[in-house]
């Protein structure tokens, strides 16, 4: 940083960003400014919290351990039905030589793709390779695996799938940067959804795009839940009487009819995925 007299000479949020745009995209989420790695954190210092009605889980708390099922994969499993969710949420770690295992009965899966990649197979002996960006649903019952002989991170989003007569799922796979962008009355931030809009699908996975100083118009309280993961950016995030900074990397949980706000600031574009329930009647 320019050290002037009368200036203060701290590095700016500028001279740390500095670098990201020599980065692969989304690198900030496995290497956000106060993970371990970094060794900026302070001894018992996390900007964790636990509430009655969300969470919000930053690098630092994350805890790993070997997914049950997977070969040579660690997961950190950061929102489960023991926070009231009708979801799972979690990273998985591929290693080298990794390989998925199947979700329970019933259950379908959502995975993207946030650092390396992976080769997605299933029985009618279809491949796809999935790079940063790249995202499948996989429905209830299909059989699949996904595999990698490098490195690779994935956030992986399941639920006991919620049927509908006469309407099935099927296997999608795509990138964000393919899917339009939607309209949305009344908000300036840019929407994009990785699902069909049909009937068929029970949740629905947004990206949103807010440049430096554009905010929530609407202060949401709704009877959807969300997982919400930040890919890239930095801002400050209401969940009810909370304020929480926030970068990318932090994810939240937000259970029904918790009070949500978000304003982007920094730099840089924000950029967050969004688990979002939809298409069935709340009784
Ligand atoms: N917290 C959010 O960003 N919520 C979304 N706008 C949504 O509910 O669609
Ligand atoms: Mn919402």
């Amino acid at each position: 940083a320019l050290t002037q007299d009368g200036f203060c000479s701290a590095p700016s949020v500028l001279d740390a960003d500095s670098d990201s745009s020599t980065q692969p995209l989304y690198w900030k989420v496995t290497n956000p400014t106060l993970s371990p790695s970094h060794l900026q954190d302070l001894p018992g210092f996390t900007r964790s919290a636990y509430k009655k009605d969300h969470a919000f889980i930053t690098p630092e708390s994350h805890v790993f351990s070997p997914l049950p099922d997977w070969s040579n994969t660690l997961g950190a499993y950061l929102i489960t039905p023991a926070i009231g969710s009708h979801f799972v949420m979690y990273l998985a770690k591929m290693q080298e030589n990794s390989k998925s295992g199947l979700p329970p009965s019933g259950v379908e899966r959502f995975i993207f793709v946030v650092q390396g990649s992976v080769v997605l197979t299933n029985m009618s002996g279809n491949v796809h390779k999935l790079t940063v960006d790249s995202y499948a649903y996989l429905p209830p019952n299909f059989v699949h695996a996904v595999e990698t002989d490098a490195a690779a991170t994935l956030v992986v989003f399941e639920r006991r799938y919620s049927r509908l007569e006469n309407h099935v799922t099927e296997q999608i796979v795509g990138s964000t940067e393919k899917q339009p962008l939607l309209e949305t009355p009344g908000e300036i931030f840019e929407l994009r959804k990785l699902l069909p809009t049909s009937l068929a699908y029970d949740f629905n996975i947004h990206i949103m795009d807010f440049q430096p100083g554009e905010f929530l118009n609407v202060k949401e309280v709704h009877y959807n839940q969300h997982g919400l993961l930040l890919l890239e950016g930095q801002g400050i995030y209401r969940l009810g009487d909370s304020w929480y900074p926030i970068q990318a990397g932090d994810a939240i949980w937000m259970a029904p009819f918790v009070p949500q706000w978000y304003a982007a600031l920094g730099k840089t574009r924000s950029r967050y995925l969004l688990y979002k329930d939809v298409n069935r009647n709340p009784l």
